[in-house]
């Protein structure tokens, strides 16, 4: 597996190893003892999937006391996928990162506990897959602002109108919103 930097420290691309023969493909999308000697030791509790049209943009989702990391993955479609530094005193904090995951590249991005996740879908039928190392805990959740102009997301929407929940279209600014 490749593991890619990325200019926020704690967040990092993967790169499966794809074997590929007559059948189609296979590949290790998960494997304790392969994270774990590249460092990464995770205790993942629960895997999510979402599905959306294209031009839906979910986020910026993040947990207050239980703060969950993310290891994400598109398998049908593509997304814009994007973390933020929220955690209080980080050199980082504010900062953002934008990758494209998508069914073709088969990229994964680990979203560490602390940072803010979001994603823009880029096709329709997008299958949006993740694990979390905490449980979900509506309680517990924020969510900031898509268009926080002090964060300065460069999403590839080409002037367009995201498609988003109730919830995320209340959504505050970084500045306004409560955080651990
Ligand atoms: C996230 C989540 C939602 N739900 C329920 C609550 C609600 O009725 C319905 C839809 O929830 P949401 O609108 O919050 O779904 P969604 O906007 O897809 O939320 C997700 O967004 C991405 C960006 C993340 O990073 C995730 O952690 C999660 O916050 O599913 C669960 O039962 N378990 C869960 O873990």
């Amino acid at each position: 597996m490749k593991v890619i930097p990325t200019k926020l420290p704690d967040v990092v691309i993967f790169e499966p190893e794809v074997f590929g023969d007559d059948r189609g493909f296979f590949m290790e999308s998960w494997n304790r003892q392969s994270f774990s000697a590249l460092g990464f030791e995770l205790d993942f509790v629960q895997d999510n999937h979402s599905r959306s049209v294209s031009g839906v943009l979910r986020g910026l989702h993040f947990q207050r006391r239980k703060p969950q990391g993310k290891l994400v993955r598109v398998v049908s479609g593509a997304v814009f996928d994007v973390a933020v530094d929220i955690r209080p005193g980080s050199d980082t904090f504010g900062k953002w990162i934008g990758v494209e995951l998508s069914a073709t590249n088969r990229r994964m991005m680990w979203v560490p506990p602390g940072f803010a996740h979001g994603f823009l879908t880029l096709q329709d039928g997008t299958d949006f897959l993740y694990k979390c190392t905490q449980f979900y805990d509506p309680a517990d959740e924020g969510s900031i602002r898509w268009d926080d102009s002090t964060i300065g997301i460069e999403w590839p929407l080409n002037g367009s109108e995201p498609t988003l929940s109730t919830k995320d279209s209340a959504a505050l600014s970084l500045k306004a919103t409560q955080l651990p």
